[in-house]
């Protein structure tokens, strides 16, 4: 429904923020400010309140080094088959450290089997790391990839239809769902003045701050670090931008700058309730925004009505609907459109995926990013 829309997403200036590397984001921090021109069209740029009451990155890093270290393995109750997934039960991890903050609880995006409960384990990167990717199957993949059908939706701007293949949308829900019931996993974020977004977020390999607007190492919301970007996916992402650059036959307005991911937001929508209003994304480093490098979007489950325009007006944006496997690519000329997802397109995921993974009803989207 366009309706659905209201033409309010709050972007703000940033002062400061994080930019690291994808081995160790930690060892590459800047510091700056902003490029007005980069992301001109924020509705707060003329607000006043933008900046005040803005806390700096730094009083993120200030914080004792063993902060977020200690956790308990999670213990998460599944819902029975059949229950709805708005009833599932998160994980209760509580460490004595965060007793003064907020306890956040996954968000468990699977309907379970039989077991009643499931052990997550602590974050073990490594664990996390390996790929599950052999030479035979990535040479298939990566042909397949190339094969699959590309459609330019504007200059530099690209959607690669049915790009992952169903063992990789498989193995995404899977990483997904492991990741997102354990500390740093799923949550219903809030912008600063308390609205809560229509979704359950996790982020891998720095945490975006939905009411600073602002990239963090440790999640302020609990406390957490935020779990790495599995390997797979970032060899996923490569893939992605070979095959989207390949769709421009002339460089120049088409171009889509290559990214190193440093970020990945996983967004879960629920069939019912799920959209992201309007926005554009500009919360990277300044070098990252004008040097428009591309944000790279892999959609698993569900269908998504995906609105995308030069304004932030659901009745000038263009549209298009993002199926489980598609991947949607925009950098270059198209860096800053403003986008967003109207509605969820109920019991459109493709069902062997849900036979195999018990997949919730809803969407999940993985947005790459080097910030
Ligand atoms: O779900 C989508 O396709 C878009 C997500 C998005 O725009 C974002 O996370 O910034
Ligand atoms: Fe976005």
């Amino acid at each position: 429904m366009v309706d659905s829309i209201p033409i309010s997403y709050k972007k703000q200036p940033l002062t400061h923020t994080a930019m690291g590397t994808v081995d160790n984001p930690k060892r590459c921090i800047s510091k700056f400010t902003s490029d007005p021109n980069s992301c001109s069209s924020w509705s707060s740029k003329n607000d006043s309140s933008s900046l005040s009451g803005f806390t700096n990155q730094w009083d993120v890093l200030s914080f004792p080094t063993h902060y977020g270290k200690k956790r308990k393995p999670a213990y998460v109750k599944k819902p029975n088959f059949g229950q709805s997934y708005s009833t599932s039960a998160g994980a209760n991890y509580s460490s004595d450290l965060f007793d003064n903050l907020s306890k956040v609880k996954g968000f468990d995006i699977c309907l379970s089997k039989r077991k009643k409960f499931v052990a997550v384990p602590s974050l073990d990167p490594d664990l996390y790391q390996k790929t599950f990717l052999d030479p035979e199957l990535t040479h298939k993949a990566f042909l397949h990839k190339l094969n699959a059908s590309k459609i330019v939706l504007r200059p530099g701007m690209v959607l690669l239809k049915n790009h992952l293949t169903h063992k990789e949308q498989v193995e995404i829900v899977r990483t997904c769902q492991t990741l997102g019931v354990g500390p740093g996993g799923f949550y219903q974020p809030a912008y600063k003045d308390g609205a809560k977004l229509d979704l359950q977020m996790m982020c891998l390999g720095l945490n975006w701050d939905p009411k600073r607007l602002t990239y963090e190492f440790i999640r302020s919301v609990d406390g957490c670090e935020v779990p790495t970007i599995p390997r797979a996916l970032r060899f996923q992402v490569r893939d992605a931008m070979i095959c989207g650059r390949i769709s421009f036959e002339k460089e120049g307005e088409g171009i889509l700058p290559f990214i190193i991911p440093n970020v990945c937001v996983v967004n879960f929508y629920s069939a019912a309730t799920g959209r992201l209003d309007l926005h554009q994304d500009c919360s990277e480093s300044r070098t990252s925004l004008n040097e428009r490098l591309s944000v790279v979007s892999f959609s698993v489950g569900d269908s998504a009505e995906f609105l995308y325009g030069d304004e932030r007006d659901v009745y000038k944006a263009d549209r298009v609907i993002l199926e489980s496997g598609d991947v949607l690519i925009f950098g270059g000329v198209s860096r800053h459109i403003y986008h967003g997802v109207s509605s969820i397109i109920p019991n459109t995921a493709p069902k062997k995926l849900l036979e195999e993974t018990r997949l919730c009803p809803g969407r999940l989207n993985l947005t790459f990013r080097e910030a």
